[in-house]
């Protein structure tokens, strides 16, 4: 990307109100709005040359996205990659119990935090604040369904990157009520590409790892709560392979200690990493796999949601059929970045 040259093609000066109009390359297959942000009080949105020639505008957009909870890691990492990639940041956000801060500066948006038992105010306020609000979950586990379940009562599309919770009833909760979603454990997108070419294995060879023995370990930084769900999903594809795991087999590495050591994780990233292996086995022993994916930081999964954000806006705008994605939809349809 650097090495294209940057047109800026829009430059025009923005109200004092926190809603501003923007120009959004949301065509499929085109790059995207790639940079852009607030100087002052002007409002400019720029994209490669190339993409000028090749793409069209389809729409112009107000794009304000929520993230619940930007004062938690993935959530400010979110709520970065919005400000950065020059979309509206709402300034208000949901928290969990016992509120540390009411308000908090991600880069010059100063968030307004609220404990979810007052989720029915602030999120009618925002509705009436910023129509069109897309919202971006990043809570805990306990809160996937009940968060869910509120975003639809209030027909706000939403990106659900909270692992964990009931996955059936969340997907059924959303497929029932029409609401758009984009519902994924992982937005990371060459993880993504890695998660789909399994799946298109698994279809295209059903059984063909049938009696091998799988290994799955996955190591995270210690406060996370539950299993990876990235892994949880790879095993379901390892599965329809022929291989026989459960869930419950998944080795959790919570140890900085054996992170270093066993993992190889870099001390620096100890508090923010995600490093999965896959170890196959014949079962005569004379074969072996191993698949791995090591990511340190979380900038690749904030990139993947903005992207995600994205494609669930145009799909809101086309009023498109299908209302329940996941990130290997997003992808196929040249959506991420
Ligand atoms: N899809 C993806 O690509 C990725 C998904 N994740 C997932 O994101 C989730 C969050 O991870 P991470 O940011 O590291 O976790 P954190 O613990 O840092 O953040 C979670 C935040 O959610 C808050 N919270 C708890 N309950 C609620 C609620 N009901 N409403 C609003 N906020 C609430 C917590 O507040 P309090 O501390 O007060 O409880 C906390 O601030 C995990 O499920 C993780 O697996 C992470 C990375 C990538
Ligand atoms: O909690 C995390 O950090 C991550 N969670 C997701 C998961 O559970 O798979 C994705 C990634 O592994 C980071």
């Amino acid at each position: 990307m650097e090495a294209l040259t940057w047109s800026t093609v829009f430059g025009f000066k923005t109200s004092q109100s926190l809603r501003v109009s923007r120009l959004h390359l949301i065509s499929p297959g085109c790059t995207q709005l790639t940079r852009g942000g607030y100087k002052g009080s002007a409002n400019f949105v720029t994209f490669p040359s190339h993409a000028a020639r090749s793409c069209s505008i389809l729409a112009s957009a107000d794009i304000p996205i929520m993230v619940n909870d930007c004062s938690g890691k993935m959530g400010r990492a979110v709520a970065e990659a919005v400000v950065e990639a020059g979309l509206q940041l709402v300034p208000f956000c949901l928290t969990g119990p016992g509120l540390q801060q009411n308000v908090i500066h991600v880069k010059d948006v100063h968030i307004h935090v609220h404990e979810a038992s007052e989720k029915e105010v602030i999120l009618d306020k925002v509705i009436e604040m910023y129509p069109g609000v897309i919202i971006a979950d990043y809570t805990l586990p306990s809160a996937v369904n009940d968060n869910a379940e509120f975003y639809i009562r209030r027909g706000i599309p939403f990106v659900m990157g909270t692992t964990g919770g009931d996955r059936e009833r969340l997907v059924k909760s959303v497929s029932d009520s029409g609401v758009y979603a984009v519902i994924a454990p992982q937005m990371g997108k060459q993880v993504v590409a890695f998660q789909a070419a399994m799946e298109i294995m698994a279809e295209e060879f059903p059984g063909a790892f049938a009696g091998y023995k799988l290994k799955v370990t996955e190591s995270h930084q210690s406060s996370k709560v539950d299993t990876s769900g990235t892994a949880r999903a790879i095993v379901a594809s390892f599965n329809k392979l022929g291989v026989s795991f459960e869930d419950k087999e998944i080795e959790m590495v919570r140890n900085p200690q054996e992170q270093i050591s066993k993992m190889g994780v870099p001390e620096e990233h100890l508090k923010g990493h995600a490093f999965h292996t896959y170890s196959l086995t014949s079962p005569d022993g004379m074969v072996s796999f191993k698949f791995e994916h090591n990511v340190c930081g979380r900038s690749i999964y904030a990139q993947g949601t903005v992207d995600a954000a994205l494609f669930l806006a145009r799909k809101v705008q086309e009023k498109a059929t299908k209302k329940v994605y996941n990130m290997i939809d997003v992808l196929r349809g040249g959506s991420m970045r």
